[in-house]
């Protein structure tokens, strides 16, 4: 592995790393700085910044996050993933690999990167990285500024006989470079498509509660339509606006919430209406009960009353 100066040559004489982001590549070898806390260089890796964002789903050729066309900046919601590619191309000759690995404070912000891997002896390019957020708080990703992989070099014990470069030679295609459309639609813009089905899951269960309970099929579907209404109105307008979308997802979410939570009440209250009835129904027949015994009592009083008279008889 090459330790910070064998690997500082390579980036400076060999620009096998480059450009460098900020001032760095105006420095002279043996500036103390790249020796700092804060240099690119570290004790036997370098660091790798955050170049372009490219945003699954994104319609249109101009829109930003599709091809050719990466976000220089972007908020990375939970769950949401993205592809970004690397400020830095990295070209390495045939007496070179390498192994790249997400940093870790990216990975204590919830951050997890899919495809940490190899370098081949040859390649020459950006590097470029699957990326989800996993956290709970939106990350944000900043051109130049964010580092997004930490590169470690090899010296191979004999040059590669037939490095990357040579093998893609006369085939028309390159080493790796930026994500066309296809490669940037193969990913969802929500990992494994999970709000989408939890939504989807949500309204199922609050369409058959309200239907079940008010007859509220209206209700429902209103707000069935309005989330269509929302979502087409998002594929045409694209995914610029995946934060505010996110925003109103969420915002929808909670109104689906709030729903089964309303129609669990409302089951509530008709349990408790049902008791009540029951409780009334029993009062009721206990006083008609009591009512008719004591109708029978004053009869029986009556009768005894007519019976013991004395019966006078009147002689002509
Ligand atoms: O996280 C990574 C790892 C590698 N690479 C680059 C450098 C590597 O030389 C090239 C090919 O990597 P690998 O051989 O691992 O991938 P593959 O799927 O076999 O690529 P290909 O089909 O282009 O050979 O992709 C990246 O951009 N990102």
């Amino acid at each position: 592995m090459l330790s910070d100066k064998t690997l500082l040559t390579q980036v400076l004489v060999n620009k096998a790393v480059h450009p460098l982001p900020g001032d760095w590549g105006q420095k002279a070898p043996n500036d103390e700085a790249w020796f700092s806390k804060d240099s690119p260089v570290q004790p036997s890796s370098i660091d790798l910044h955050v170049g372009y964002i490219y945003v699954p789903g994104t319609k249109g050729p101009c829109r930003m996050g599709g091809e050719r066309n990466g976000h220089t900046s972007y908020e990375l919601s939970p769950g949401h993933s993205v592809i970004v590619s690397t400020f830095e191309r990295v070209t390495l000759s045939g007496q070179f690999g390498g192994l790249v690995f997400p940093p870790s404070r990216l990975s204590s912000k919830g951050i997890l990167v899919a495809n940490i891997g190899h370098i081949d002896p040859g390649h020459s390019g950006p590097l470029r990285f699957t990326i989800i957020n996993m956290g709970a708080r939106p990350v944000s990703f900043v051109r130049e500024k964010d580092a997004v992989g930490t590169l470690m070099l090899f010296e191979l014990d004999s040059e590669s006989s037939r490095p990357l470069s040579t093998r893609f030679a006369g085939t028309g295609e390159k080493t790796r470079d930026e994500p066309n459309a296809e490669e940037i639609d193969a990913l969802a813009l929500y990992f494994a498509g999970i709000e989408e089905r939890v939504r989807e899951v949500a309204l199922r269960q609050a369409n058959r509660r309200v239907r079940n309970i008010a007859g509220g099929a209206f209700i429902v579907s209103l707000f069935v339509s309005v989330l269509l209404g929302y979502v087409g109105l998002m594929l045409t307008t694209g995914s610029s606006l995946a934060q505010k979308q996110f925003y109103l997802e969420e915002k929808l979410f909670d109104l689906s919430k709030e729903n089964i939570s309303l129609v669990n009440r409302l089951e509530q209250a008709n349990r408790d209406i049902e008791d009540v009835r029951a409780k009334l129904n029993q009062n009721f027949s206990e006083i008609r009960g009591r009512a008719d015994g004591r109708d029978r009592k004053l009869e029986a009083d009556d009768l005894t009353e007519e019976t013991s008279m004395p019966v006078t008889r009147t002689e002509n």
